[in-house]
């Protein structure tokens, strides 16, 4: 059976963000992620864990100025020493709230950059949040976005992923196959998904086109789920969509998937 975790960045967004985790627990998650809560207090963000009975999954590094077009830093020149205070400040919060994954996001490539010499700092700077992280027992994981949401994205493609994953052969690096941007990159997601399994910690999903609830469109989920079922996953699937409306309503589709009483 799947196990859901509900993406409190883009589910339950009509209230405020510490409210999120109440009405997660109430809909059925055992489960959260989000992009980040830095400006909560740690023990704060512990206390919405514990006291509605919820498992920390997954959040982002910090991503930078989002306003100026930071999409992460990790593959920006000249960020270098701003890379590794993000890292230690996220290992602090996962160690907080009990989170065993982070994601790392690459950054976007400029204008006339050389995208090799940034995917050089990209790797760079993995290894180092890498070898911190394993200390801490935390994977930090690679996600491909797709570069028509994330226009200059650096890192598009799982196969792209893959390559680095192979490369950089560390046990603490591992792939966040985001379902709804391997669709528009590439599709064939059956295969893929099969092929990339064993590289594969987090999966998340949505609904292809729209990025709504995953039970519209051109993906066949439930064929996927028990895909994943079969091939033996065991980790955990971030809805990582945007409700047509109340969140609640639109999530029928998991009824069937969420373990009885
Ligand atoms: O955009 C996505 O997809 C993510 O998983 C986020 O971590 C980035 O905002
Ligand atoms: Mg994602």
């Amino acid at each position: 059976m799947p196990r859901f975790s509900a993406n409190l960045s883009f589910l339950f967004a009509d209230l405020p963000f510490e409210k999120r985790f109440e009405a997660a627990a109430a809909a059925g998650f055992g489960a959260v992620e989000y992009i980040g809560a830095y400006d909560l207090p740690m023990a704060s963000v512990k206390s919405l864990l514990v006291d509605n009975g919820l498992e920390q999954v997954l959040f982002n590094m910090p991503l930078g100025d989002w306003d100026k077009g930071d999409r992460g830093l990790a593959c920006r020149p000249g960020r270098e020493d701003e890379f590794r205070d993000s890292v230690v400040q996220s290992l602090d919060y996962a160690a907080a709230t009990d989170c065993k994954m982070i994601h790392c996001m690459s950054g976007v490539t400029g204008k006339g950059e050389n995208a090799g010499e940034l995917a050089r700092l990209y790797c760079d700077n993995l290894l180092y949040a890498a070898d911190l992280a394993e200390q801490a027992g935390v994977k930090i994981l690679l996600e491909p976005i797709n570069p028509i949401d994330m226009p200059g994205y650096l890192l598009n493609s799982i196969e792209q992923a893959a390559v680095i994953l192979q490369q950089l052969d560390h046990s603490s690096l591992a792939l966040q196959f985001d379902i709804y941007h391997s669709q528009i990159v590439g599709g064939n997601i059956a295969a893929r998904l099969d092929k990339h399994l064993d590289q594969t910690a987090h999966i998340q999903i949505a609904g292809v086109p729209g990025r709504h609830e995953p039970d519209s469109g051109e993906l066949n989920y439930p064929f996927l789920f028990y895909m994943l079922d079969r091939v033996g996953y065991e980790g955990w699937i971030g809805c990582e969509y945007k409700p047509h409306g109340d969140t609640n309503a639109g999530l029928e589709w998991i009824r069937p998937w969420m373990p009885k009483g």
